[in-house]
């Protein structure tokens, strides 16, 4: 048996000599929740569209719950949303889901249930052209839930919804993922989901540039000092600890080293007759590796 929902090995997709997906190797494990971000255009629509078999890949392989994609026998445990959710305006939530379940054969059984899921029980009966996004998105989200797949993937549940609507669509995934399903869901904003994901995969044109749990790919923190004259400082410190550990952060010097030698740094800045006002330990924020990782990325 296998643990991996999703596996993909140096998965490929060209548009003529844009390569939207550059050999990347996913692994998406069993009941977690994993974050596939990335800027806009960097792919991550585009490798969704080939996991579920809508989209070929140029080259490179993929497996989605132990089978190749769009198989119809993982389709059947996969929920889906991709792009905006096909909605019909003038009927209500409940008969949205209602003619879903129909023409998927999966049934009108598990409505009420996913529309308490996902939050729009009180809501369902009202027509869904007077609904927020919000509200619509989740809708969309209970469409892919209908069938009480073990796998969803949703391509960017999130965008464009105000920040109640974003906590709304936060709290409604993780709770999806502590019933036991797996969660693959894409964001170019790592604000919106970082919080919620066990894992998270970083896509930077087209490649995966890492992948890991937040702290993995958060990676270093560091030392904040603050010491007087800060010219010698920083001239001190780059060749005690090498300057590739130094980093000029204004107002304070920033130093990758590990946090339990904040004193011994204190001491040395002060044996040198150096005048210290505050070494404290800064972890290095989602966001700053997000925005390090695709940097380096765009310089290829
Ligand atoms: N059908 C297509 N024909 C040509 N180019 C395409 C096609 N689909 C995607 N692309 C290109 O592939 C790249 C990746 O697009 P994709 O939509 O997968 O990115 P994304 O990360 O999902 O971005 P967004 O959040 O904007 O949807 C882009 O350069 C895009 O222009």
């Amino acid at each position: 048996m296998t643990t991996d929902s999703v596996v993909t090995h140096q998965l490929s997709r060209s548009f003529g000599s844009v390569k939207a997906v550059d050999a990347i190797d996913l692994e998406v494990r069993a009941g977690e929740v994993y974050g596939f971000l990335g800027a806009n255009g960097a792919g991550k629509t585009t490798t969704l569209r080939m996991l579920v078999g809508l989209a070929r890949p140029t080259s490179g392989k993929a497996t989605v719950l132990g089978r190749p994609p769009g198989d119809p026998r993982a389709l059947a445990r996969t929920g889906i949303l991709i792009e905006e959710p096909a909605l019909y305006p003038y009927l209500s939530g409940r008969d949205n889901l209602a003619v879903v379940g129909r023409y998927t054969a999966v049934g009108a059984r598990r409505v009420e249930a996913v529309l308490e899921t996902v939050g729009l029980a009180e809501a369902a009966a009202k027509r869904v052209s007077r609904y927020s996004l919000g509200m619509r998105q989740r809708l969309g989200v209970g469409m892919a839930l209908l069938k009480d797949p073990e796998l969803l993937v949703l391509d960017e549940p999130a965008n464009g919804l105000d920040p109640a609507g974003v906590v709304q669509m936060r709290e409604l995934l993780a709770g999806l993922a502590s019933d036991g399903r797996t969660v693959l869901l894409s964001s170019h904003a790592l604000s919106e989901v970082g919080q919620i994901c066990d894992r998270v995969g970083i896509l930077a044109a087209g490649r995966l540039v890492a992948q890991g749990t937040l702290a993995e790919v958060r990676g270093e923190g560091a030392l904040l000092i603050t010491a007087e004259p800060q010219a010698e400082a920083l001239d001190l410190l780059r060749k005690r600890f090498g300057p590739q550990a130094v980093r000029h952060q204004p107002p304070a010097i920033a130093l990758t080293v590990s946090p339990d030698q904040a004193a011994s740094v204190n001491r040395q800045l002060n044996d040198a007759g150096l005048d210290v006002s505050g070494v404290s330990w800064q972890e290095r924020s989602m966001a700053e590796a997000f925005f390090d990782l695709t940097a380096k990325e765009d310089d290829r």
